[in-house]
């Protein structure tokens, strides 16, 4: 199943911050710690060059990631020219506390405090933009929930003396190019329910835990995971979890949510659904497969949006 989202806000949203980045100093590209790059809009990236305009990489939500990945991906980004990468997560003070020094350092003709350093926070629906611009400027302006797209539009507030921070909208890119970018960003929420199947979610997301995360399942479902694949996982944990429907057949909508939601939550453990290895792993498939199909009934008219 193909996972695409084409809401037309993000077009105009796009067109806004290419105008807005002419006046900016430091991109803060957010992204989730857990998919750094199916989490990464490389439209940011190819303003942001554009522009010639450094960037601060926050991997946010690391809380919830597996140490070891983000630690290969931080060293995969700061290998990047123009490109600092930290690990956060946006709801520890001591974390977001790090981060305007860190833009001063990224642009040290701005740090001066006569000129202003001017920052700009981006990055796709729900990976933490509005926890961390709260954060940032301690007090609550910016709604936060846990479904996508809640931030709407832009706007711009001073930090302090010298600094200023514009929050965008969350930029999701007009086509998702690769399937398993469509169902990581569906398993972490960055696509909301409405746009995806839970159950084959859950079993693309069952797939990759049974590969890489076997002892957390069998610690959190007690089972042996070697026994199973993506959709006999979300079938057991069904069973486990009494997921039955009213004529007694399983109630497999159900048991997909319990696995999506023990995942996001972090009650299966720390958890990254990819890594630079299997990132490149992928690529690589992708590339001996030739071009994705092109869908016409997809495809974005950018005059006919909104
Ligand atoms: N565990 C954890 N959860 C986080 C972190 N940062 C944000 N969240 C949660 O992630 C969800 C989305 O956060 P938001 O701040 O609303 O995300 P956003 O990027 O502003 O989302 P849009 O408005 O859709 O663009 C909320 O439930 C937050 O509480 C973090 O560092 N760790």
């Amino acid at each position: 199943m193909p996972i695409q989202w084409f809401p037309g806000h993000m077009n105009s949203a796009r067109r806004k911050a290419a105008e807005t980045l002419a006046a900016i100093d430091v991109v803060i590209e957010v992204t989730d710690a857990r998919l750094p790059e199916a989490s990464s809009n490389p439209m940011i990236g190819e303003l942001r060059r554009f522009r010639n305009r450094p960037c601060l990489k926050l991997l946010n939500k690391a809380d919830l990631a597996d140490p070891v990945a983000t630690q290969a991906w931080m060293d995969f980004y700061n290998r990047q020219p123009g490109v600092k990468a930290v690990s956060i997560s946006a709801k520890k003070p001591a974390d977001v506390a790090r981060i305007t020094g860190l833009c001063r350092q990224l642009a040290p003709h701005r740090s001066d405090n006569i000129k202003p350093l001017r920052m700009i926070l981006m990055g796709i629906p729900n990976v933490g933009k509005s926890t961390l611009m709260n954060a940032l400027i301690k007090r609550k302006v910016a709604k936060v929930g846990d479904e996508p797209a809640v931030t709407k539009s832009q706007q711009t507030l001073d930090l302090g003396p010298g600094l200023t921070l514009t929050d965008t909208p969350g930029l999701m890119w007009p086509k998702i190019d690769y399937d398993s970018d469509g169902f990581m960003l569906a398993a972490s929420h960055a696509i909301g329910r409405n746009a995806v199947i839970d159950e084959e979610v859950a079993a693309f997301l069952g797939d990759v835990l049974l590969e890489r995360y076997p002892a957390l399942l069998a610690a959190r479902y007690r089972i042996d995971p070697s026994n199973f694949d993506g959709p006999g996982l979300v079938e057991e944990v069904g069973r486990r979890r009494g997921c039955l429907q009213k004529g007694g057949g399983l109630d497999l909508e159900k048991a997909a949510q319990i696995l999506l939601l023990d995942y996001r939550s972090g009650a299966l453990g720390r958890i990254s659904l990819e890594t630079p290895d299997s990132r490149s792993q992928m690529l690589a498939a992708a590339l001996a497969n030739g071009p994705a199909p092109v869908n016409p009934d997809l495809a974005v008219d950018e005059d006919e949006e909104e």
